[in-house]
């Protein structure tokens, strides 16, 4: 069985005045029956990571670059976010695609980088509007998934975010027979490229204007093994509703 994830996105928010609410999480869902785990900005990182000791809630990183170190400024290495507490990274998502021109083969490279530090890699595909509209959403995403995944990819180092561009920030949501339909098809390129073990094993995460009044029904789709929250991660009173129905999904 997979254990469920809740993962949050806080994306370019936060200061250390948004730190309190992490403190909050900690107390209310600090040892949920699945897994939880923040990806503050950068900036916040060591000090999440230290309002969140004692509690089972991991941190992340929101990107990191494919080099180990060097003449890369703005820059931050996989080893540096693990030197700062974290034990996950988010790569590839579709901000970073669009702000930042990344291609399927840099995502894999900084991949292949995180899981040599340790660190868990959180990797992102999603199709456009105008690539859904077209009947093109598997393709791309089948693209995407062999492009940006490292050989090798276990479901202790590798989780894929199933996150449609459309979904983003728009409180539109996919059907769930569309989002099954994409998580059914991740699944069985998984079991395909790594084996039915590890394939089976990878968790496979749904993101796109989850909310706590839909998190249930998305929870409920074959091969949803939990959200990628982007807006609702930034408030405890939103992040915590979504927390518990990932865990009742558990049973
Ligand atoms: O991009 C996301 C998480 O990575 C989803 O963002 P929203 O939940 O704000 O739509």
């Amino acid at each position: 069985m997979r254990r469920k994830l809740a993962a949050g996105n806080w994306k370019m928010n936060g200061t250390s005045a948004e730190l309190a609410r992490l403190t909050t999480l900690a107390e209310s869902h600090g040892s949920a029956g699945c897994d939880v785990l923040i990806c503050p900005p950068a900036t916040l990182l060591s000090r999440a990571a230290e309002a969140l000791s004692g509690s089972a809630i991991a941190v992340g990183g929101q990107d990191c670059h494919g080099a180990t170190s060097g003449a890369h400024t703005g820059d931050i290495s996989a080893g540096m976010l693990k030197d700062a507490g974290a034990s996950h990274v988010i790569l590839g998502h579709s901000e970073r695609r669009a702000d930042h021109g990344e291609g399927d083969a840099l995502v894999r490279t900084k991949s292949e980088a995180a899981i040599a530090a340790g660190l868990t890699a959180v990797i992102c595909l999603g199709e456009s509007l105008s690539e859904r509209d077209a009947g093109q959403t598997l393709d791309v995403i089948g693209t995407q998934l062999e492009g940006s995944t490292p050989d090798g990819a276990s479901g202790a180092r590798v989780v894929i975010a199933y996150e449609p561009v459309w979904a983003i920030g728009t409180g539109k949501v996919p059907t769930t027979d569309q989002i099954g339909e994409v998580h059914d098809f991740i699944r069985t390129g998984l079991t395909r490229r790594f084996g039915a073990e590890a394939g089976d094993a990878i968790r496979i995460l749904y993101g796109g204007s989850v909310k706590p009044g839909n998190a249930a029904e998305i929870f409920a789709v074959s091969n949803v093994d939990g959200a990628l929250v982007g807006g609702a991660s930034l408030k405890p009173e939103d992040f915590g509703p979504i927390i518990d129905a990932l865990e009742a999904s558990a049973g």
